[in-house]
């Protein structure tokens, strides 16, 4: 897998014609397929379930689906996701009462872990499931909807990640999620993320195959790669 992976929301694609708007992602050139799972409890918006991540299974989509679950309850999700074909599974640590159990729980299933970080979320909420942890996502925006202002805070928090990475020792894959844009995808690479999720920058444009391209020029401007 490269360095950089670009993930796009499929939040900000056209829901008529999810199975099309996936395929075409991908084939403009995308790694991965970002998964918004929104509950109107833990965020106030309501997006889709696991019967549609199988839909794009059944459809023949192959690449990796990174599930990024903004639910609570979380455990009563993983398993219907796992079985439908996620292959990344993340969550909020506050919307779990055990969020070890529910890192155990997701690898159980042969899935990636990973825990989603709010921009208010200490970084406190790391310190003991390193281990655990493939991934983790970082919010730079508050969870909920796509089309928002990145925060530039978020650099900041990036470059600390990075670091509690590095200590580990692990290969924790750094995700960013809300906000990415051509203009700024190069400074979050700068400041340690390596895998970008992207809905209303890609799937607002008409042309999915020239915003990755131009994304992956930028990328390709990074002195520092994170490495995984
Ligand atoms: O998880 C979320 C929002 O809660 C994201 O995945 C957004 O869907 C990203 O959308 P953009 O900010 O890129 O439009
Ligand atoms: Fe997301």
């Amino acid at each position: 897998m490269s360095d950089f992976l670009i993930a796009p929301s499929i939040l900000s694609a056209d829901f008529a014609r999810l199975g099309q708007e996936v395929e075409l992602v991908l084939e403009a050139g995308a790694d991965i397929v970002h998964f918004d799972v929104m509950d109107n409890h833990y965020v106030p918006n309501l997006t889709f379930g696991s019967s549609i991540c199988k839909a794009l299974r059944n459809y023949g989509v192959e690449a990796i689906i990174d599930v990024h679950l903004m639910v609570q309850p979380v455990d009563s999700m993983i398993e219907s996701f796992a079985k439908a074909g996620a292959n990344w599974i993340s969550f909020h640590p506050e919307a779990s009462l055990h969020v070890d159990r529910s890192l155990q729980l997701i690898k159980s299933f042969g899935c990636q872990a990973g825990l989603a970080i709010n921009p208010a979320t200490p970084l406190s909420c790391l310190d003991h499931v390193m281990h655990l942890l493939d991934h983790i996502l970082v919010m730079s925006v508050n969870p909920g909807f796509g089309g928002q202002q990145f925060i530039p805070q978020t650099l900041d928090k990036l470059a600390a990640i990075k670091q509690k990475i590095a200590s580990s020792g692990r290969q924790i894959r750094l995700e960013i999620d809300g906000g990415v844009k051509v203009d700024n995808i190069r400074a979050i690479a700068q400041a340690g993320a390596n895998t970008f999720v992207a809905g209303s920058a890609i799937f607002g444009q008409p042309d999915y195959k020239q915003v990755i391209k131009d994304m992956r020029t930028e990328l390709a401007e990074v002195k520092t790669v994170t490495p995984l």
